[in-house]
């Protein structure tokens, strides 16, 4: 599946970002939003490829663009066999977060990027539109950390795991109301907190890299960042751990819908008929073949954000493969006009 694709995702998500940092600090996220997923899907639909959108912009909005179900890519074309050989004709599975973190790029904050991941098709949980309860955790603590348990007993896990102390341990958990007595168990367990306002894919993300100082993320957010962060850190071999939140009581929002009893009733129709299910990355993010990529609009802990010069942008992106078992930094400098200058680093 890999090949020039891995190269070509690269500037799928540099042109999602570019496009939605030039609505940075501008207080329109919707733009924001909407401009990335133009620039995401005319990019990836000049790839030789034979895609399908799992993971797409909201299925409660009905995007125009995007959508779950949406066909991308050249080899998608009924006449395709004539021009796709039989590796591009193979069927791909995407889930896409043109903008993850709408409103970051907004309010010109820290943490946004444009994010995707691919697999082979089947190989990616569709997750429905809903939210996730979310533990992320570095390598070495994969499989000892269990969300079943309390944050406490998580932080002296990963404490030993780390070989450091619980108040040398850092934990993300996004500042929202249905986390007050999460946030407070960990203060009181002596591990820090660093609270986001948005962006939880990259928090995720971060616990697989040491030397970003974050070790945990806690909490809950929505499911389909879930899965992108769970193909992530397959990849990288991270905990991940997800389990999907329907109880419209527990997530304090009315984003999901009126009622337990109804939500229960739309997973099942979706096929989901443990609703409480606990799923590790490799179940969210299944596929023999895993990529993720990932390109930074305002600056964050993993990559810096888009810098405009005279007649051209740079750009730094992650890619990640499971293939070829790497995760590519890719710095990028964009050539549009003659630039005046350019600058080495
Ligand atoms: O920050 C986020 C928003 O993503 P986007 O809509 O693409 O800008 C995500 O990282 C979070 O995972 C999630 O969407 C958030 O937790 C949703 O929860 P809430 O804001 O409390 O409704
Ligand atoms: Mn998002
Ligand atoms: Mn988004």
């Amino acid at each position: 599946m890999e090949n020039t694709l891995g190269l070509e995702i690269i500037e799928v998500v540099e042109q999602a970002a570019i496009a939605s940092s030039k609505w940075m600090g501008k207080g329109e996220k919707n733009i924001a939003d909407q401009v990335a997923v133009e620039a995401m899907r005319e990019r990836m639909n000049k790839i030789h490829m034979r895609g399908r959108i799992v993971i797409g912009e909201g299925e409660r909005d009905e995007a125009p663009m995007l959508y779950i179900g949406e066909e991308v890519g050249i080899c998608t074309r009924p006449d395709a066999a004539n021009f796709c050989n039989v590796n591009e004709l193979v069927e791909i599975d995407i889930a896409v977060d043109p903008c993850e973190g709408t409103n970051l790029v907004a309010y010109g904050q820290n943490g946004s990027m444009a994010v995707l991941a691919i697999s082979e098709k089947g190989g990616l949980f569709a997750a429905p539109d809903f939210y996730m309860k979310k533990l992320a955790a570095p390598a070495a603590a994969r499989g000892h950390v269990d969300i079943n348990k309390s944050a406490t007993e998580n932080l002296k896990i990963l404490s030993e795991c780390l070989n450091r102390a619980v108040e040398e341990l850092v934990v993300v958990v996004m500042d929202r109301p249905r986390h007050k007595e999460l946030i407070q168990e960990i203060r009181t367990a002596g591990a820090r907190v660093r609270l986001i306002s948005d962006g939880d894919v990259s928090a995720a993300i971060c616990c697989a890299f040491s030397g970003t100082n974050i070790h945990a993320l806690m909490g809950i957010g929505a499911a389909p960042e879930g899965v992108i962060s769970a193909a992530a850190l397959r990849c990288l071999g991270g905990h991940f751990q997800g389990q999907l939140i329907y109880d419209p009581e527990v997530v304090q929002t009315g984003l999901i819908g009126e009622s337990r009893e109804g939500n229960l009733a739309r997973l099942n129709e979706m096929g989901i008929t443990d609703g409480d299910r606990v799923y590790n990355a490799n179940e969210l993010a299944s596929g023999e073949t895993v990529l993720f990529a990932g390109c930074g609009i305002t600056p964050g802990t993993l990559m810096d954000g888009v810098r405009f010069f005279h007649g051209g942008a740079r750009t730094q992106s992650l890619v990640i493969s499971s293939q070829s078992k790497t995760a590519r930094f890719v710095d990028t400098v964009h050539l549009w006009d003659e630039p005046k200058n350019i600058q080495l680093r």
